[in-house]
């Protein structure tokens, strides 16, 4: 019997990884490998990259078969999904290419303009794809109590949003981080771009309670760690959630994957995928 809209979910997911060589590339080829429903059909890294031509599980101790390369067009060629760990404007490079190809995106980078989530959502309309600061489902069913505790807590505390990455990490705060000021904002009626904090220096007054501060930490191999504080009076609540592997973003990315089957076109995050909307 061959592999036909008749048999999809016996055929493998073929995936593409941009940033094969990155921190969050090593681990989805790593994840991709140990799953048994998904397939690596594409590896890209950009130009002057070391690894380019060598195979892209070698440094993973494997033979993947598949050769990683800066031809977006002859990586992506035999992909249904590309997963896309880089910075901004490698996604949207790569993005013109799965769209010119029909090739689905998820999308994991951080760090995107205003600007550049506008040309996402606009190239949706043409291909499917999820969009998410973070992948992991911790992180996501935090999100959800955030909202939860934001409106009970309404008045009388002050929230702060604390982050800690490692020392290589080139955005701040955190997409996570930023995120979370977007689900606590929305919840207590404000907009983030009205009442964000993101610095403080020098006399800086008495806090505005109407405001959302955040902090950023940056050293040595911290994996991602966020705090939101509600700072009442007499007392304090923190939510926490703490990552020590990446392993969780790869899984929840292939999720994505997985959630992607079959669509056509759209804009969707790891709240869809995970049936949290
Ligand atoms: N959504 C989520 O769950 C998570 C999101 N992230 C985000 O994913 C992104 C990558 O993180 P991480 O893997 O730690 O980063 P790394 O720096 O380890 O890897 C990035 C990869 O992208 C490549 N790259 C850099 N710039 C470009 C470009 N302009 N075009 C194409 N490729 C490029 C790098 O190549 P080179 O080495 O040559 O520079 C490298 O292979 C970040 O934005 C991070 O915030 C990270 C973890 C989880
Ligand atoms: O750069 C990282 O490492 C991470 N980036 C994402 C973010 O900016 O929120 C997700 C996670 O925290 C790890």
């Amino acid at each position: 019997m061959t592999a036909d809209s008749s048999t999809p979910s016996s055929a493998p997911h073929r995936i593409a990884i941009a940033g094969a060589s990155g921190r969050m590339g090593q681990m989805l080829i790593e994840a991709v490998r140990a799953a048994d429903d998904c397939q690596l059909a594409g590896a890209l890294d950009r130009e002057g990259s070391p690894t380019l031509g060598r195979d892209a599980g070698a440094s993973l101790g494997y033979a993947s078969g598949v050769p990683v390369t800066a031809d977006l067009r002859s990586g992506l060629a035999g992909a249904q999904v590309l997963i896309d760990f880089t910075r901004p404007e490698g996604t949207l490079a790569h993005l013109a290419v799965c769209r010119e190809l029909g090739v689905q995106a998820v999308i994991g980078t951080t760090g995107f303009s205003e600007a550049q989530k506008a040309e996402i959502a606009e190239i949706a309309k043409d291909i499917a794809i999820v969009l998410a600061p973070n992948m992991s489902v911790g992180v996501n069913v935090t999100f959800k109590l955030l909202e939860m505790a934001a409106k009970a807590l309404a008045t009388g505390y002050d929230i702060e949003v604390i982050e800690a990455h490692h020392r290589h990490k080139v955005d701040a705060p955190s997409g996570t981080a930023l995120k979370m000021g977007e689900v606590l904002a929305e919840a207590l009626g404000r907009d983030l771009k009205d009442c964000a904090v993101y610095a403080r220096e020098g006399v800086t007054g008495e806090r505005d309670p109407s405001t959302i501060g955040f902090a950023t930490i940056r050293g040595g191999d911290i994996v991602g760690d966020h705090t939101v504080l509600f700072a009442g009076t007499g007392e304090r609540i923190e939510i926490s959630h703490k990552s020590s592997s990446r392993a969780g973003y790869a899984q929840g990315s292939l999720r994505a994957v997985r959630f992607l089957a079959g669509r056509k076109t759209g804009l969707f995050d790891m709240f869809d995928v995970l049936g949290l909307r």
